[in-house]
């Protein structure tokens, strides 16, 4: 078990969490506005709530807004209009003091790490704890702790230099848990490592997340990270929410335009076999309609039903499949080909028009 990590703070400026109304979000932008000297507008009046405990994901294209986004959660980029509330309590209105006492209860980590490089991995985490004037032998209990936490205790004299990319992080996921925050913010803290290390670095973040019963906000361009770990997902575009909600619902059925140009390298797309074969009308006689067959992981009659699919199956030639579980829910497409006859029929008596795509037709078997 964590000891708590810093005395508690003197007439606390913002109310401790048990404290807040469970009906209040943890965190809530209010027509966020953010325009840069030489008129850059990064962010145009965005509205959103995220819940105490959840993991919320921030997507879109490079430009979209992701990084201002997240710096003015702790005011290191102060909005140019609209309000940021943590607990209720509008952030740009702390005084000094006050704000720097919030960012204390905001931790980051950073894609890059930022280690000093001439300390060893006990002081880089300790660093913070020294600046704030915590004694020799509580910072070095409350250090050791962290470093059991994320896994590094054996490295606790080593330089960072000697460290691999993953434990780098781990020591950016301990200095950033060093005040004991309630949030945890996340700017592209995986993208400097391998598929592997992030799925441990995942792990460790889900793991840290539920120990210390934290929000989590994260930007990534890695949409497998954000359908990992995310509760919700945002989508930016050119400073504007575009979408937004669960992650098995935005990414199951994505309705904006950016949202499907991010999410195109989890698709699957038509086999380059069948794709060349492709006609757009059916052949004279015979031939068979290649379909898409959509799962958007939402009730039965929005979705592909099983009745519906079995209707299909003894003509069906089942050409692809690209399934997912996500938060309980299946999506992802079935790419079938069936005899045009035969899919008239299962088309008209059992499947909604949402739930499938005739992608062409071809003439031969496939
Ligand atoms: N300090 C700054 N001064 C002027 N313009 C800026 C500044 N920081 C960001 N911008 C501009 O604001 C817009 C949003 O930038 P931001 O870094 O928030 O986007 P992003 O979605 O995080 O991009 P990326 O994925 O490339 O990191 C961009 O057009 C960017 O060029």
């Amino acid at each position: 078990m964590l000891q708590p990590l810093v005395p508690a703070a003197p007439a606390a400026a913002l109310p401790p969490h048990a404290d807040a109304p469970p009906a209040e979000p943890h965190l809530r932008f209010e027509r966020i506005e953010k325009t840069y000297a030489g008129g850059v507008r990064a962010l145009r009046g965005v509205s959103f709530e995220v819940r105490r405990g959840s993991v919320f994901g921030v997507i879109g294209r490079s430009g979209a807004g992701k990084s201002t986004l997240l710096r003015a959660i702790n005011m290191l980029e102060r909005p140019s209009a609209g309000t940021v509330r943590i607990d209720g309590i509008d952030v740009g209105a702390l005084p000094e003091a006050e704000l720097l006492r919030l960012r204390r209860r905001i931790g980051m980590i950073f894609q890059h790490f930022n280690l000093l490089a001439a300390k060893t991995v006990r002081d880089n985490v300790g660093l913070p704890l020294k600046v704030a004037g915590v004694g020799a032998a509580e910072l070095r209990r409350r250090v050791d702790a962290l470093l059991e936490l994320v896994g590094l205790a054996d490295k606790a004299e080593v330089y960072p230099a000697k460290l691999s990319g993953g434990q780098k992080q781990r020591v950016g996921i301990a200095r950033a848990l060093v005040h004991e925050p309630e949030i945890l913010l996340c700017d592209e803290a995986t993208s400097a490592l391998d598929p592997e290390t992030t799925h441990a670095i995942l792990g460790l973040l889900q793991d840290i997340k539920a120990k210390l019963g934290l929000t989590v906000v994260l930007i990534t361009h890695d949409m497998a990270v954000i359908r990992a770990v995310c509760d919700e997902v945002l989508v930016l575009d050119g400073g504007d929410i575009v979408e937004q909600g669960p992650v098995w619902k935005v990414f199951g059925d994505p309705r904006a335009a950016a949202t499907r140009a991010l999410l195109s390298p989890l698709r699957h797309g038509l086999p380059e076999d069948i794709a060349v074969r492709l006609q757009p009308e059916p052949p004279p006689r015979g031939g068979r309609a290649v379909l898409a067959l959509r799962f958007t992981g939402q009730s039965h009659a929005d979705g592909v039903s099983l009745p519906a699919l079995l209707a299909l199956a003894p003509e069906a030639r089942l050409l692809q499949g690209n399934i997912d579980r996500i938060q309980g829910h299946a999506q992802g497409d079935l790419i079938v080909a069936v005899p045009v006859a035969a899919m008239r029929s299962a088309v008209d008596a059992r499947l909604s028009p949402d739930s499938f795509k005739v992608l062409g037709y071809v003439a031969d078997d496939v």
